[in-house]
Order: structure tokens, then sequence, then C-alpha cells
């Protein structure tokens, strides 16, 4: 049998979370043992992110194509080569793997090994049979798509985000269980490609954003052909001769449609099987691993960071508490993980884009103070863009201060990164209202929602008063 290796820092899992913590730590010359049993990169770079942006990509250009009439330009429907667009996506998860590579890590310095990994004890881990014993841990095992109990499904071809991006045929009518960011874009991508797709969401479609910033998505995937049934519960699924018949009930009474491809896009479940939590006195749900204030877990030497910690699953998210984590295990720093400045951004057009609370939750919490807004209809980007639809909020609290916003539109995504500075750093209004935008930019938006914030100052009597006074004086 191998020696136990005995580095100061062991990392379980190689997706956004895993390696970052990884080549951060490897960066100040610690000894990094990393474990992978699957792709380097994880969901984000082979199944997630990078795939889903690849495809939505291809849509887009499809349906600037189809709108290009609106410029004076005349192209035509086009023409979709759905095998050669699977290639472009594979084409763009090609160019980024060599940055997550085991190549890559090794020359970083970090040991790689291919293999499962499990807990033994409290502060053993066996990553097929090589024994790991180090001064701290990083699990960062991500998740996996949940497959909901629904009669019939195990019998039934179906696909997850794990399977559907190898799909070369172009489903001629792809159905989706799930409106949610990966139901949603993935619904858009298959229908601006050519393919028929219907939503069937149990609740409704993108329900943990602003809903008033949701309509526009929602209705803009309508016009573009996508069927969205909300409150559709699904009862069976089954094999039928052409693909899988699904039957959902909604409050107009029970159906069954016809697909022929199933996409099941109803969360993710957390990957703690088979980790051995339980000989390492971990605490974990289903949600995932028990994690504190500062992501330790309950045994003292192993920290949990990205989708596997229980919190919002984004890999922005993932790098941030790698980031956080970094500081106790090689600092001794004292870290508080923040939930209320996180920003997320689904990737459909318009894109949709968050940060922080809602209104809804800032009022629930009692923090919200005022909200302005301006629209897009107001810019002159958009207008010349011809990309009207959207508008920004601000979620304001005290004195001002930023402490949500949402914006949907043209590349609010962009915008988000903006908002985020802003929520992040505590600023205010004011802060947004006087800085410099250039023009004609879509960010102006922003300024301008701050703006309307003034507005009722601009009325008062007593403010109107000192200005004629003050313009007497030349
Ligand atoms: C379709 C889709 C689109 C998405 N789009 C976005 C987006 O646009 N923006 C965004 O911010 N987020 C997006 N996400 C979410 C994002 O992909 C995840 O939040 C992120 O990948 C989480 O990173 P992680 O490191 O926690 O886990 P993962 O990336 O899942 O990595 C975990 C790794 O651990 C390995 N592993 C698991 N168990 C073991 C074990 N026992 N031993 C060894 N290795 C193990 C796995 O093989 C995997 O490689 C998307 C997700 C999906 C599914
Ligand atoms: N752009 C992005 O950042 C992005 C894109 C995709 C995924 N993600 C991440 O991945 C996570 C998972 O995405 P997701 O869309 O699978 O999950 P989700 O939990 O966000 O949404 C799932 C949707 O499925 C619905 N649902 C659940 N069970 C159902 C059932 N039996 N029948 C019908 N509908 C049902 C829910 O009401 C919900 O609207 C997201 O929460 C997000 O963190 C991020």
């Amino acid at each position: 049998m191998a020696p136990i290796l005995k580095p100061d820092l062991c990392v379980i899992g190689g997706g956004s979370g895993g390696l970052t913590t990884a080549a951060a730590a490897a960066a100040f010359g610690v000894d990094v043992v990393l474990v992978e049993r699957g792709k380097m990169g994880g969901d984000c770079l082979n199944y997630g992110c990078v795939p889903s942006k690849a495809l939505l990509a291809a849509g887009k250009h499809a349906a600037a194509i189809r709108e290009a009439e609106r410029f004076g330009i005349f192209a035509g429907e086009p023409r979709i080569d759905f095998a050669a667009v699977k290639d472009h996506v594979r084409g763009v998860i090609a160019a980024i793997a060599p940055n997550d590579s085991v190549e890559r890590f090794e020359s970083l310095g970090v040991t790689v090994l291919q293999a499962d990994a499990s807990f033994v004890d409290e502060k053993t881990v066996s990553a097929g049979g090589q024994l790991v014993q180090a001064r701290r841990f990083v699990v960062a095992t991500g998740s996996s798509p949940l497959v909901p109990p629904i009669e019939g499904l195990a019998e039934t071809p179906f696909f997850t985000n794990e399977t559907i991006f190898d799909l070369y045929e172009r489903p001629d009518h792809l159905v989706i269980v799930g409106g949610g960011p990966i139901g949603m874009e993935m619904a858009q991508a298959h229908r601006r490609l050519g393919s028929k797709v219907t939503v069937l969401e149990g609740g409704t479609c993108l329900g943990r954003d602003d809903p008033e910033l949701a309509a526009p998505v929602i209705e803009r995937l309508r016009e573009e052909g996508v069927v969205v049934r909300d409150f559709a519960k699904v009862l069976a699924v089954a094999k039928g001769e052409a693909g899988p018949s699904i039957t959902f009930e909604t409050d107009g009474g029970r159906e069954t449609i016809e697909a022929s491809h199933l996409l099941i896009a109803v969360g993710r479940a957390a990957n703690v099987d088979g980790l051995g939590l339980d000989a390492a006195g971990i605490d974990y749900t289903a949600k995932g691993i028990t994690v504190r204030h500062d992501l330790r877990t309950t045994n003292r030497r192993v920290y949990a960071v990205g989708d596997i910690s229980g919190g919002p699953q984004f890999t922005h998210v993932a790098n941030y508490q790698a980031g956080l984590v970094l500081r106790p295990i090689l600092f001794r720093l004292p870290v508080r993980e923040r939930r209320d400045h996180l920003p997320h951004v689904t990737f459909t057009d318009p894109e949709l884009g968050q940060v922080g609370p809602t209104e809804a939750e800032a009022k629930a919490s009692g923090l919200l103070k005022d909200v302005v807004s301006w629209p897009y209809g107001e810019n002159d980007r958009a207008q010349a863009e011809r990309r009207t639809g959207g508008q920004i909020k601000l979620v304001l609290g005290a004195k001002g201060k930023i402490i949500g916003a949402g914006v949907v539109g043209l590349s609010a995504g962009e915008i988000t990164n903006m908002l985020s500075l802003a929520v992040g750093k505590a600023m205010t209004v004011a802060d947004l209202r006087d800085f410099i935008s250039p023009y004609p930019t879509l960010s102006e938006i922003g300024k301008r929602a701050a703006t309307v914030y003034y507005r009722p100052y601009t009325k008062k009597a007593l403010v109107r008063g000192a200005v004629r006074l003050l313009s007497r004086f030349g």
C-alpha cells in the first residue's frame, strides 16, 4: 500500500469551488492534494454554465437573424445545423478545459488524485485506496440533478443537464419539467434553434425572482413560441411510440402531451452519498453539509464550499466561499459568510439579474424604505438596439442605501456587475447618481433610477425657494 499522504490541505471535488480553493492555496506555496472522481471543472464547465451559455449564444445568433429585418437587413429564416451547434458547444468547453485540467493543477504544484473520495475517520480520506491525512479538508463535491418521484419516470428515457448537451439530434418537441433557471434557459435556447418546446412548471416560472422582473422573460419566451404552463403537476410519464408521453394536471384538468425528448430540471440534490460523512462526524441534511458562519463543518478540520454547503448554487458563490475558507485555513483569520449581497443572473434573452433581496424580500425583513426604477424604454442605447423592454429596480433601505437591485432587459447580466458592487460596498443612491456614466450605455439606467429618488426634493417649496433666492445673487 502506498504511504499515507500528509498534505497541509486536501480538497475533495474539482469543480468551481474545489479548483479555486486548490489553486489559491497552491499559489501561497501550500502542499495541496485535490481529489476528483469525474471530469475536472465539475458541473460548471462540463454540464452547466459553460455549455448552457454556449447553447444560448447559438440561439441568440439565430434570433438576431430572424429579427434583422427591423434594422433593414433581410436574411430570412436561418438554416440551423443542430449537430454543428453542438460542435460549437463542445469547442467552447474544450477551449476552457485546459485552465481546469490535471496538467495545469499539477503545474501549480497540486497533487491530483483521480478517484472517488470518502472519509474513513475524522482525519483520514481514502481516495481509491490512497489514504490522505491533511491538516485541513475542504469538501466541494457539488450537486447532481434531482430526479423527482414521478410515476413511470424510471422506465422512461429522459435527459438532465448531465446528458442534454450530448444530444446531437434536434428535439422535435422538447418537454421540460421545471421552470427554474435551467428550464427557462434550455427552453429558449432550444426554441430558437428550431425545436417545439413546452415547459411544465409546478409553481410559477422563475419563482425565486421578483415577479415583476421575471414577467418580461416569460412573456418573451411565450412570444417566441415556448409553451409555458404554470401550476402544472406532472402526474406520470410513459414511454410512447415516438417518445415520452407526459400526463399533468392544472386547474383546467388533466392533460397528456407527447414529447420527442424529456428534460428534467427541478432542482439539485447535494452530493453527500458515499462521502463517509458519518465516519468523519460531519453533520448533513438532504440540502447539503451543515456549515457554520465561517463554512466550517461539525468536524473542525473540515470546511465545505459550493453547492454542497447548502446555500445558493452558483459558480461565483462557490468561488466566493473558496476565497473565504482560505483565510482561516492559511492565515487563521476569522471570517463570516455574507449572503445579503449575492448576485445571480438568468441568461435568457432578456437577461434577468438580481443582487441581494428583492422588493418583497426586503419588505418581509422590514428593511425596505423605498423602491425606485427606470425603464429601458427611456434609454437611448436601448432605443438604438431596438430592445426597449425591461427595467431596473433599486431596493432601498434607510438613508438611500442600496440593499438590493434587480434588472431585466438587454445585457442585464453585465449591468448586474455594477449593482453587485453597489450592494456589496453598501453604496447609496447618491453614489449611483453622482458617477459619470458614458453615453449612450445601457448601464445609464442605474443612474437614472437613482435620480428618481431625488425627484420629490425638486418639488419641495423650501428647495425651490432656495434656488430662486440664490439666483438673485447673479
Ligand atoms: C445547467 C446549469 C447551468 C448553470 N449555469 C450557471 C450560471 O450561468 N452561472 C452560475 O453561477 N452558476 C450556474 N450553474 C450552477 C453552477 O454550475 C454550480 O453552482 C457550480 O458548478 C458549483 O460548483 P461546486 O464546486 O460546488 O460543484 P461542481 O462544479 O458540481 O463540482 C463538484 C465536483 O466534485 C466531484 N465529486 C463529487 N463527489 C466526489 C467524491 N466523493 N470524490 C471525488 N470527487 C467528487 C464531482 O465529480 C464534481 O466534479 C449552473 C448549473 C447547471 C446545472
Ligand atoms: N444562470 C444561472 O446562474 C443558472 C442557470 C441554471 C442553473 N443555475 C443553478 O442551478 C440550480 C438548479 O436549477 P434548476 O432550474 O434545476 O432548479 P430550481 O430549483 O432553481 O428550479 C426548479 C423549478 O422546478 C420546479 N419544480 C420542482 N419540482 C417540480 C415538479 N415535480 N414538476 C414541475 N416543476 C417542478 C420548481 O417549482 C422550480 O421552479 C439553480 O437554482 C441555480 O442555482 C444557475
